[in-house]
């Protein structure tokens, strides 16, 4: 592992330490003030003095990296077809789609651990149930210390950004998060080449997140790019971070104040795998998303003719869980009987 900057360089996406949220007072405020410069301006940010353990976050490495490293047949055993409606499970190189065409990335879907025997997951409820966790000595523990400490986060950067917007702290916790659906995801970006004739081009394709925040942790590789109204910049790997960014619920509660940014990975040619660890923070599946009352300046423009997906975040409503169901059901295909 080379020694990373502490800072993303000339780009243009802040670094923002957020160890004042935790100590409360004028400390918080000042967060707060710089997490709402970075979400008007891009809506994307790297945060630093997080409180998540470094070890844990190199042993989960560690340990993806070992999972990948096993062969195809080995690694089909966590399939997600196996995973049913939790959409759970391994899926392979070019098993998703990404605006219709291939992703070159393979992984492992994961998410709040739930029994079969709990309400939600006796109900049926899509996205829902236990994880198909690796037989790796470890892993199992690993990835859930994981989630629990970056899900932490997430409650603490969503207090953030309500103090940003002038709201009370608690304000996405009492009407979203208070049980918020977690989505996790552990991506393996391989270096290796694409076969001639296939329709392979990106990482991952342009997109936007679903949901209301993801936290990203990625490797030394690098890759990640963001578009922005000057054009595309890059999202440099900086020592010790996470990537934040906005989704497409936080948009709509913000009439667009806090915009979705879209951003893609280019497909991996340094010689070395890239591993990335996305985990989306987001409404409860069951929660009914709605505009915050009074934001100055949200204008709530349909940018649809901008959208990687044409659509118009602001025109929707409804359950976040339908939202999600109808993104996701687009991106695998194969699996889109199981759960609509
Ligand atoms: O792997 C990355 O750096 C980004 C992944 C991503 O954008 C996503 O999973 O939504
Ligand atoms: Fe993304």
């Amino acid at each position: 592992m080379r020694d990373l900057p502490l800072s993303p360089g000339d780009g243009a996406l802040p670094v923002i330490d957020v160890s004042g949220l935790a100590a409360g007072g004028e400390a918080r405020e000042d967060v707060a003030a710089g997490i709402g410069a970075a979400c008007r301006a891009h809506g994307f940010f790297y945060v630093v003095g997080h409180g998540v353990d470094a070890a844990l976050v190199h042993r989960l490495e560690e340990l993806s990296r070992r999972f990948f490293a096993q062969d195809e047949a080995t690694k089909m055993r966590w399939r997600m077809a196996l995973g049913g409606r939790a959409w759970r499970g391994y899926f392979p190189l070019a098993g998703e789609l990404t605006s219709g065409r291939p992703d070159w990335k393979e992984g492992l879907y994961l998410g709040t651990e739930l029994p079969e025997d709990h309400p939600l997951v006796r109900a049926r409820t899509p996205v829902h149930g236990p994880n198909l966790f690796p037989e790796i000595e470890g892993m199992r523990e690993t990835i859930l210390a994981y989630m629990d400490a970056v899900t932490k986060l997430g409650h603490r950067l969503m207090e953030g950004i309500a103090l940003s917007l002038g709201l009370p702290s608690g304000y996405f916790a009492e009407r979203y998060t208070a049980d918020p659906l977690i989505l996790f995801r552990i991506f393996n970006y391989p270096t290796q080449a694409v076969p001639q004739g296939m329709d392979v081009h990106w990482g991952v394709g342009e997109h936007t997140d679903y949901g209301l925040l993801t936290i990203l942790h990625q490797d030394d590789v690098g890759g990640l790019q963001v578009r922005t109204p000057e054009g595309w910049i890059e999202a440099p790997p900086v020592a010790n971070s996470f990537v934040c960014n906005i989704g497409d619920m936080l948009d709509r509660m913000t009439g667009g104040l806090y915009k979705s940014t879209p951003h893609r990975v280019t497909r991996n040619t340094s010689g070395r795998d890239r591993l990335s660890f996305p985990l989306f923070f987001d409404p409860n599946f069951e929660a009914r998303v709605q505009r915050i009352e009074g934001l100055a300046g949200a204008q709530a423009l349909d940018d649809s003719a901008l959208r990687w997906d044409r659509a118009n975040v602001h025109a929707f409503s409804g359950k976040y869980g339908d939202y999600l169901l109808a993104k996701v059901s687009k991106v695998f295909p194969q699996l889109r009987d199981e759960v609509l």
